[in-house]
């Protein structure tokens, strides 16, 4: 693993006029890691990946491959960092293979369209991750995951090794949900880092390096799935118990039912 970090937050906050969101959060990942990030709703996960992607503006230092991003254009970001949103629709109909293509733009001159080597590279992203054969279907009419592995072709198409995930498996089914778990697993053995939100402590135990758990505005841990996962960090934070099991020979999250569960 590289000695400095790929990308670098410390001391950062941030505001959305006066409500405060951000208090300090420092992180730091590392070529090679898969890095979880887990917190309640609206704890600001979105947010500090907004400011990572200079998205937003706070207070504070992000660095990027050692430089402050201030110094960064959009485009300079998109040439060490991928962003893979949440899937969406695009208010125009572009196909799969547009779709991928775009995740050339960090390459080409200004008003260049895209070459036949562009094309190339997405169709072997496409190739990558075995969805060819959706290349000339529209984007929109696309199933929520069917996009999702379009837009991670995007950003593999963008030729980067450092992907930033928006909770990847938000409105996934339960297989696909776990394939593309299994994905990131994947890509990540061939050299791929991560940094992904997510709302499952067990997914963040299946595939993560590291786990970081932020509440309150600050980051309240750090640490291996294992030391970070456990009982009485899902009490303090989701305010549910649950266990930590092993199963084959795996830790797994798995929460405690309780009846008279007040509901919000
Ligand atoms: N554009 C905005 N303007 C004002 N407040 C915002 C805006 N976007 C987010 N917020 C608020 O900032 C806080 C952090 O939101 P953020 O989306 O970063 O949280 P999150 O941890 O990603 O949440 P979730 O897990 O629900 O997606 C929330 O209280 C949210 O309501």
């Amino acid at each position: 693993m590289e000695l400095k970090p790929i990308i670098e937050v410390k001391n950062l906050h941030f505001s959305y006029k006066k409500h405060r969101v951000l208090a300090g959060v420092d992180l730091e990942l590392y070529r090679g890691e898969v890095v979880s990030l887990l917190g309640p709703n609206g704890c600001g996960k979105s947010t500090l990946i907004k400011l990572i992607l200079k998205l937003l503006h706070g207070e504070g230092e992000i660095k990027i491959a050692s430089k402050e991003i201030g110094k960064y254009s959009h485009k300079d970001i998109a040439s060490h960092v991928a962003y893979i949103p949440q899937y969406n629709n695009t208010p125009f109909n572009y196909t799969v293979l547009e779709m991928v293509v775009m995740g050339r733009v960090s390459k080409l001159d200004f008003f260049a369209l895209p070459s036949a080597n562009d094309y190339e590279v997405a169709n072997k992203a496409l190739e990558k991750i075995n969805i060819e054969h959706l290349h000339d279907k529209a984007f929109g009419q696309l199933s929520g995951g069917q996009k999702q592995m379009v837009l991670l072709a995007r950003a593999i198409a963008q030729e980067v090794n450092v992907f930033i995930m928006d909770e990847p498996v938000a409105g996934l089914d339960y297989g696909n949900q776990i394939r593309l778990l299994e994905l990131i697993n994947e890509l990540s053995a061939q050299g791929y880092t991560f940094l992904k939100t997510t709302h499952y402590p067990d997914h963040a135990l299946l595939v993560s390096s590291r786990v970081v758990v932020m509440n309150g505005g600050k980051i309240i841990a750090d640490g291996t799935p294992s030391e970070v996962i456990t009982s009485k960090m899902i009490e303090s934070v989701y305010d549910i118990k649950a266990d930590i099991i092993t199963h084959d020979s795996h830790k797994r999250c798995v929460p405690i039912f309780e009846q008279k569960r007040e509901v919000i």
